[in-house]
């Protein structure tokens, strides 16, 4: 066991499932409170990881809203990408895809450029530094209406040459993708890839909806897509990628049980899933700890792990010249 912990850590890997305020560590949410005057209804960082027990998915995503409070200035932005960057070169993820929530910080009045210029400037730093190479995609908050959705395309515009894709995230159940198809034919037309979460609380007609109406070109979760036949088919013929998270699915009570998690199954019926963290700081684990829950406790072999691990680089949204440099990393590794 503790060999295949090794094989994986020090596997070329990659993460396409990541929100960037889901990785602010309590320690960083302490400090960037002080540095910005900001109360928090924290005394202690052990009192902040207490407050990280829920039930669901809006359980946490109360919390996870309230956190990104303390995110004000470029420079907090910066703290909190290059943070992530930090850990990735620790773990060997060499491509990161990551998700930014604009709504989450403007709607608090904190400019758009700031948010942007503070995140790219830090993946700019993380390519220089690790040679860590970098997606960024914009999630609209579905809970919000399609008009602020709108708004917050128009906000992105200027920025179209950093943002590679939209994404749909935020609470799912009672906001189907059918309520943001307009704004996504619009992002499309504009020339951005799409994504949405899909499937993780919500029902397989959901994911049907991502596809159908959103035309996404990869799926967030997408777990409750197994329970129709037709749309697993559907999902192994087009090699669709399904970007899962484990420890987020165990956390937010989707599975209780990880020897229950679907992972396996969907690597059995063909679906391209991949291993990601979702919102680490909140979930207890980054990429490797996600890799580590899943092969204890579904007896994954090694074949399999480097398929995951394939399966990540395959769904990038990388130029095939660039996925298949990486692959080609991943297979020297794995031989
Ligand atoms: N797991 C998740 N699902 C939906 N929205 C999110 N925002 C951050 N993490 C999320
Ligand atoms: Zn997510």
């Amino acid at each position: 066991m503790d060999d295949l912990k090794r094989f994986i850590q020090k596997m070329p890997k990659a993460e396409l499932h990541l929100h960037i305020e889901g990785s602010l560590e309590p320690e960083l949410m302490f400090a960037l409170a002080k540095r910005n005057d900001i109360e928090i209804p924290f005394a202690t960082v052990q009192e902040v990881r207490d407050a990280y027990s829920f039930s669901n998915l809006q359980d946490f995503l109360d919390i996870y809203y309230q956190g990104m409070s303390v995110l004000l200035k470029e420079q907090d932005f910066y703290d909190l990408t290059f943070a992530y960057l930090t850990k990735m070169q620790e773990q060997n993820v060499i491509h990161v895809e990551i998700f930014f929530d604009p709504q989450g910080h403007t709607d608090r009045g904190v400019p758009f450029a700031t948010v942007i210029d503070g995140i790219t400037r830090a993946l700019d730093d993380g390519l220089a530094k690790f040679g860590i190479t970098s997606k960024l995609i914009l999630c609209f908050l579905r809970h919000l209406s399609e008009d602020a959705a709108f708004d917050t395309l128009a906000q992105a515009l200027p920025f179209r040459d950093r943002i590679t894709a939209v994404g749909l995230d935020s609470s799912e159940m009672g906001h189907p993708p059918s309520k943001f198809a307009r704004v996504f034919e619009k992002a499309k037309a504009e020339g951005f890839l799409a994504v949405a979460h899909a499937g993780e609380e919500g029902p397989p007609e959901y994911v049907y909806e991502a596809l159908d109406l959103l035309k996404v070109d990869r799926l967030d979760h997408g777990n409750r897509a197994l329970e129709d036949t037709a749309l697993v088919t559907r999902l192994a013929d087009s090699q669709i990628a399904l970007t899962v998270c484990p420890l987020s699915n165990y956390k937010l009570a989707g599975v209780t049980d990880m020897r229950a998690h679907p992972i396996k199954k969907m690597l059995d019926l063909g679906l391209k899933a991949t291993v990601n963290s979702d919102d680490p700081s909140y979930f207890g684990g980054y990429v490797n700890e996600n890799y580590d829950a899943i092969i204890e406790s579904l007896s994954l072999t090694k074949a399999e792990i480097l398929k995951l691990a394939r399966n990540g680089f395959e769904a990038s949204f990388c130029s095939e010249k660039e996925k298949q440099a990486m692959i080609s990393r991943l297979e020297a590794y794995g031989a």
